[in-house]
């Protein structure tokens, strides 16, 4: 009963923080690109309860869908029309710009904000293609301001409460790693769209682009290895443009120190029974093999949420450990994996050690993997933007 009733209650904390700090007279203002759906768990309600984040403009092509998302969220100022987003970039009062649009534009609009002298919180993926993210990094990095992927449970304590216990040797070397992250097929709206950006190879779409950069970051992230091949691949395609979009993909993956990984994603799960009719539950799991024992990390994408850590030392009893905020007392237990992640983008931009921040180059060599599981699966790669160009000559 306890447990139903801190989950409740973590729940409501999540969605309407519980202490609204003033905000700092110099606080970081950031604007969206994109009235999208996203943004108030990303980015909005997150901001709430720090003091060093203002939401202050949102842009949106359609003047009436701006107001509106603009009115529900509080965000003072607006911008719509076919400039909104370059007025974003053009505002002196923007320190940061937060980019949830369609992955195919990720890099354009990265690109534009960091000429335009912006720190940039981008969503996952980076970009569509290796070459892409490099540049966004490179310019970013000549620039001297902060870009940042967000792949939020990397962030979150569960995360890396997970990471030090197979680090500590209790369970010793790991062997095999297999993440999953899937939901039901489900009527349109629940998850996604009829007509979502996911399913749009132009943007970007495809299962392996949107929900399985989570367990092919997982794999890589606890193994701390990086794949050397993929050993095999196979695709279900997607209704909307089944020879270039998955809803589902299958990888193994050799990694470095031969581990043996495989990785699931899948975002229209068919039921089971009798013409399908009993729906399949979530799959959000990481599963590590070690030589002593094994490790199950489940719903690791929406750990705040809830989560489970369970511990199974070979010939040992079995031991579940949950860590909602870091065992030296930073965070809340109701912050989310995008509060998390929030706090360490604003203390990188103020020059502080943030508790996490993933290696600079982390979004290229994820999405080499992402383009060899594409090949693998007889699947194209998805398209460079028009804009990108190999010698590094983005006009903005
Ligand atoms: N970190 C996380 O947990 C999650 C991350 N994401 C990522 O966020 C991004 C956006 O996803 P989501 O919020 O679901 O997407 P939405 O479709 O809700 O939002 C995308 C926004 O992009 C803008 N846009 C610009 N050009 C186009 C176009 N050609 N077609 C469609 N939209 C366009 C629209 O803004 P407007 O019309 O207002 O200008 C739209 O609101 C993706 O990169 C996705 O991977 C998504 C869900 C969860
Ligand atoms: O990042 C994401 O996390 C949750 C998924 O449902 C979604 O498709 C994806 O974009």
């Amino acid at each position: 009963m306890s447990g139903l009733f801190s989950f409740l209650k973590r729940i409501r904390n999540i969605n309407s923080p519980p202490n609204v700090p003033a905000k700092n007279a110099d606080a970081l203002r950031f604007g969206i690109l994109g009235a999208a759906r996203i943004a108030p768990n990303a980015l909005i309600i997150p901001a709430i309860s720090h003091p060093d984040v203002v939401v202050l403009a949102v842009a949106s092509r359609d003047a009436s869908k701006a107001s509106a998302y603009a009115k529900k969220h509080r965000i003072s100022k607006v911008y719509s029309g076919d400039d909104c987003y370059q007025a974003v970039l053009d505002d002196p009062d923007i320190d940061v710009v937060y980019i949830p649009l369609p992955n195919g534009l990720h890099y354009e609009w990265t690109m534009r904000a960091l000429s335009s002298g912006k720190h940039v919180l981008v969503e996952k993926p980076m970009a569509d293609t290796p070459q892409e993210a490099q540049q966004m990094i490179e310019l970013a990095a000549s620039k001297n301001l902060v870009l940042l992927e967000a792949i939020h449970y990397t962030f979150h304590p569960a995360t890396h409460r997970v990471k030090e216990l197979l680090d500590s040797g209790e369970l010793g070397k790991i062997t095999g790693i297999r993440a999953d992250f899937a939901v039901p097929d489900a009527p349109h709206g629940i998850f996604f769209l009829k007509d979502d950006v996911r399913f749009k190879y132009d943007l970007g779409g495809g299962a392996t682009m949107d929900m399985g950069v989570y367990p092919l970051s997982a794999v890589r992230f606890f193994t701390a290895s990086e794949p050397v091949k993929v050993s095999s691949a196979r695709a279900v395609g997607h209704a909307a443009d089944p020879a270039r979009i998955d809803r589902e993909m299958t990888a193994r993956l050799m990694l470095q120190s031969s581990i043996e990984a495989e990785t699931y994603a899948d975002f229209g799960m068919s039921g089971w029974g009798p013409f399908h009719i009993f729906p399949r539950l979530l799959k959000a799991s990481v599963h590590v093999e070690c030589e002593r024992g094994a490790l199950e990390y489940f719903n690791y994408p929406l750990a705040h949420v809830f989560h489970s850590i369970k511990i199974k030392p070979q010939g040992g009893k079995e031991r579940v450990e949950k860590a909602y905020r870091f065992a030296d007392g930073r965070g809340q237990d109701w912050w989310s994996s995008y509060r998390y992640q929030l706090e360490a983008f604003v203390e990188q931009v103020r020059g502080r050690a943030p508790h996490y921040w993933p290696e600079a180059d982390d979004p290229v060599r994820q999405l080499q993997w992402v383009e060899g599981i594409y090949a693998a699966a007889d699947m194209p790669a998805r398209p460079a933007s028009e804009l990108y160009s190999p010698s590094h000559d983005f006009a903005v």
